[in-house]
């Protein structure tokens, strides 16, 4: 109950620090609009009495002020809603907002990857639309409260034994919790499952993936398995919805049996003369009216504890992003030594499976620094560790004898930039898509022009209709890619931050035929050397092509999480090591 109260006097605070005036007026209308209600039972029970003692002035007055508190009875919700439903949309985007920085918040990416987190983020996708009907339950809440004190008052007055009729609404209320706790488990445990028939349904039904279920006949089976998997949560849902159904409905049955009892108690106080046939009207009215109050409770208690337990995530979701002693020193102007990992080893979070091992080697400042091995060697997950996006499970990465996570972790990020294997297709303009990469160059059109320049993107552009302001992807009015045209896009945008510490090129360019890769990779480190010059950059490529990996300072080569091999293209190839047998391979296949 505690966490009850606590959610919603967060949710309170949610409101007014979003509208203090929308806050109050809400409160206002639901608030007279519920305390009208009792009092307008009180005013029909002495209008009864004034009809039946004949006294028409009362009864003319009476009638007046019960058409005053009816109007507002059935107005007053109408306009709070009004008030209410504005905050609950500008709140639903602040948590919207909040999903979002928490879920970019981090240094790393780690906690993407435990299930418990992700889990935790589908439910809160879902619930965080529910905040309008947590705000509204709050509201009502309030007013209720009011409304039931006025209840009980009137009700210990005709008699103290019907203090005992707004008590038989506890058990309902214990059973109500309970039901939802069972609604709510149910939610959790299948969130998993939900996660996946989601990721299933957005196979079958987006382009990415549109031609591979056609080649691979794969519709049905996708369709097969979705239906699967949606109908088991939709029969673990249904079986905690029935539960809870029947807990409800026990609880309702208990406040019923007191409600006839409360009335039959009255009715013959008035068949002894005790009572006069307002009491007995007030009573009716009353108990009715509790009837629905606690009917309300129970779906206020409901979503409030919704509510509840949407903050209860919020703060799950914060802890689980929030890192461990992130450094604070600022990240070098320039690299004097280089960066060293020293017997580097990592795990992915939530995997016994070590993927890199004693890995220990230097990237010299200044120099151009090839990756190769085969698929799955661990050259991305390498390349992850040295842009801090994970931490290693053991050993250091020293950046001129530094721990980088001693370094701020913003502070090292501005200084890197990288062009990802799985680039993000960003459907925005031109500009914009190539931009995003050096926000401070305010997507003026000349760094742009010779970002894309660098990326030996000239030609996507000369083909855009509108030139920069072409809106990328399928989308409205939008110019679709191919596959190559968006890597160079995405080439575009890390080659348009300036002069960055560390430039990734994490096979970014496995569309572009070799030649295309080799010229742009020679033309990019040409410029690179004369900047490096001055601030020690790093240029680090990770490759299959050999025609672009020769020309590397340093060749590494990864085989099953470990460096195996160190130099440079003639050394390397001059022996019978592991690069030797690639390269050997390599020729064979491209002869
Ligand atoms: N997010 C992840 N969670 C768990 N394991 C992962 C994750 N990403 C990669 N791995 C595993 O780590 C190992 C190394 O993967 P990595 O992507 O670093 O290889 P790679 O050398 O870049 O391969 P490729 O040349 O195919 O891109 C693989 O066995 C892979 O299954």
């Amino acid at each position: 109950m505690s966490a009850t109260f606590a959610g919603s006097w967060r949710m309170l605070a949610t409101a007014w620090r979003m509208h203090r005036g929308k806050t109050v007026t809400a409160i206002f209308f639901v608030v007279a609009g519920a305390s009208a209600a009792p009092l307008l039972a009180l005013v029909l029970g002495s209008m009864t009495d004034a009809v039946v003692a004949g006294n028409t002035r009362v009864v003319l007055l009476a009638g007046l002020l019960a058409g005053v508190l009816a109007f507002a009875t059935v107005t007053f919700g109408h306009f709070a809603h009004l008030a209410y439903v504005e905050l609950a949309e500008q709140a639903e985007l602040d948590f919207d907002e909040q999903l979002i920085t928490l879920s970019n918040g981090s240094v790393g990416i780690a906690h993407h990857e435990h299930a418990a987190t992700s889990d935790t983020v589908t439910v809160l996708q879902r619930e965080i639309r529910q905040f309008g009907r947590g705000l509204e339950a709050l509201l009502n809440g309030l007013g209720l409260a009011i409304a039931v004190g006025i209840t009980v008052v009137l009700l210990v007055r005709m008699h103290p034994l019907l203090l005992l009729l707004p008590l038989a609404a506890v058990p309902s209320l214990y059973l109500s919790r309970r039901a939802e706790y069972l609604v709510d488990k149910a939610k959790t445990d299948t969130a998993e499952t939900t996660r996946t028939a989601l990721h299933l349904f957005n196979l079958t039904t987006q382009l990415p993936s549109a031609s591979e279920l056609r080649v691979f006949g794969l519709a049905d089976e996708l369709r097969r398995r979705h239906a699967g998997h949606w109908s088991d949560v939709t029969a673990r849902l249904f079986r905690a919805d029935l539960r809870a159904v029947v807990l409800r409905t026990a609880g309702q049955v208990t406040f019923a049996l007191a409600y006839v009892g409360s009335v039959l108690l009255l009715v013959r106080a008035a068949v002894d003369g005790r009572r006069g046939v307002g009491d007995v009207i007030l009573v009716v009215v009353l108990a009715a009216q509790i009837n629905q109050q606690v009917t309300a409770t129970v779906t206020l208690l409901r979503d409030l504890q919704r509510m509840a337990a949407l903050y209860g995530r919020m703060a799950q979701l914060r802890a689980a992003v929030r890192d461990a002693d992130p450094g604070d020193l600022p990240a070098p102007d320039r690299l004097r030594h280089g960066i060293a990992l020293q017997d580097v080893s990592f795990s992915y979070p939530g995997t016994g499976r070590t993927v890199l091992r004693d890995v220990t080697v230097t990237l010299p400042a200044g120099s151009t620094v090839a990756v190769v091995g085969e698929n799955g060697a661990g050259k991305s997950t390498l390349v992850k560790l040295l842009c801090g996006l994970y931490r290693p499970s053991g050993g250091r990465i020293l950046l001129d004898h530094e721990d980088l996570h001693r370094l701020r972790p913003d502070g090292w990020r501005e200084r890197i930039s990288v062009a990802f294997q799985d680039a993000v297709r960003y459907e925005f303009r031109t500009r914009h898509a190539v931009g995003i990469g050096d926000l401070d160059s305010g997507f003026a059109d000349q760094p742009v022009r010779d970002a894309l320049r660098l990326a030996r993107a000239d030609d996507v552009l000369r083909q855009l209709p509108d030139g920069l302001d072409t809106v990328l992807g399928k989308g409205g009015s939008g110019a679709e890619l191919s596959g190559g045209q968006w890597q160079k896009v995405a080439l575009a945008r890390a080659l348009a931050r300036p002069a960055p510490l560390l430039l990734v090129l994490d096979e970014p360019t496995t569309a572009m035929d070799p030649e295309a890769e080799l010229a742009m990779f020679e033309h990019y480190a040409e410029q690179a050397s004369r900047v490096s010059q001055e601030t020690g950059a790093i240029t680090l490529l990770v490759s299959h092509r050999f025609s672009t990996v020769r020309t590397a300072d340093l060749i590494i080569v990864v085989r099953d999480g470990r460096v195996v091999e160190t130099g440079d293209h003639a050394t390397l190839s001059a022996g019978s090591g592991p690069y030797a047998e690639l390269v050997a391979i390599n020729a064979w296949a491209y002869r």
